[in-house]
């Protein structure tokens, strides 16, 4: 019998101040080892709806409803020890903007070498060479270098790597991915892809948030597809793309097409 790993029910976010609603009682579940993209438009709640499993949302500003059971426990009401102690271990992320996942004064390695001591019961030394490890399973060659290095000290697309690295570093069991590849050029996202991929093969379920059906198309194996907070529709990665029920999901497959063609057309 397939696992599940992650159960959503009525996740809702709301803006304190005006009460708007911005993710409107979603709910969806993951089993192990699955894929998931969750996909819209700009402004359809992809976003928050990670944020929020992630409880990355200001408390001050939304405020946040419903459960998200992960291997039974509810994210949404975890004490916050617990829940950081879940959070890069068991749970990690990748967000768009790779500066973010690092603080920008600390070299790469101490960052790396840090989270890892923060979770395992290893010495400094042990930490090093994991870590190195880790840099090198992204293709990240110069991995003593990277180590010395600070954030701004990489390209986009090498910050991208290691921050992969980081998040696989402690073998969580899921990793949300928000827009990963949106903010790097078309060589470094084909190889981000192929880290996604690798990581997919290793059993370790992914949710990919995007705009983009191409990104979807190739890794997910499960669609949700969400437009103004709501899940318009969901299904096998197959049935939304051979047979999209909604007129949204069709409009929005064409508008990834003629985005696909004009980038193409701009590179000739
Ligand atoms: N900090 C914020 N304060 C108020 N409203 C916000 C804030 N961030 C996002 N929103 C609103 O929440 C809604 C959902 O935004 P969200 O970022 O989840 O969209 P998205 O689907 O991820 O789009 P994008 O791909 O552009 O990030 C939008 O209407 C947006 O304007």
């Amino acid at each position: 019998m397939s696992e599940k790993l992650l159960e959503v029910r009525n996740l809702n976010v709301r803006l304190k101040k005006s009460g708007e609603t911005l993710v409107k009682d979603i709910s969806f579940s993951m089993e192990k080892g699955q894929t998931l993209g969750i996909i819209g438009e700009s402004g359809s709640g992809k976003t928050m709806t990670g944020k929020a499993l992630l409880r990355l949302l200001n408390p001050r500003v939304f405020e946040t409803g419903g459960e998200a059971l992960f291997c039974g426990r509810n994210l949404l009401a975890l004490h916050e020890d617990e829940f950081r102690s879940l959070r890069g271990k068991a749970l990690s992320m990748i967000m768009q903007n790779p500066m973010t996942a690092f603080a920008p004064m600390t070299r790469i390695g101490k960052q790396l070498t840090v989270t890892l001591s923060a979770h395992l019961a290893i010495g400094k030394k042990e930490a090093y060479e994991r870590a190195l490890r880790a840099l090198r399973d992204v293709n990240l060659h110069q991995a003593e270098k990277i180590m010395r290095s600070y954030p701004h000290e990489l390209s986009g697309g090498m910050l991208q790597r290691a921050m992969i690295a980081l998040a696989l570093m402690l073998r969580p069991k899921l990793i949300i991915a928000d827009e990963a590849t949106s903010s790097v050029d078309a060589i470094s996202e084909e190889m981000i892809l192929e880290e996604f991929m690798k990581i997919r093969a290793q059993g370790i379920s992914l949710l990919i948030v995007t705009h983009d059906f191409g990104v979807a198309a190739a890794l997910a194996d499960h669609i949700l597809v969400m437009k103004d907070g709501c899940i318009m529709e969901q299904g096998t990665a197959r049935s939304i793309f051979h047979a999209p029920r909604h007129e949204y999901t069709k409009e929005l497959m064409d508008a990834s097409v003629l985005a696909e063609v004009n980038n193409h057309a701009q590179s000739f």
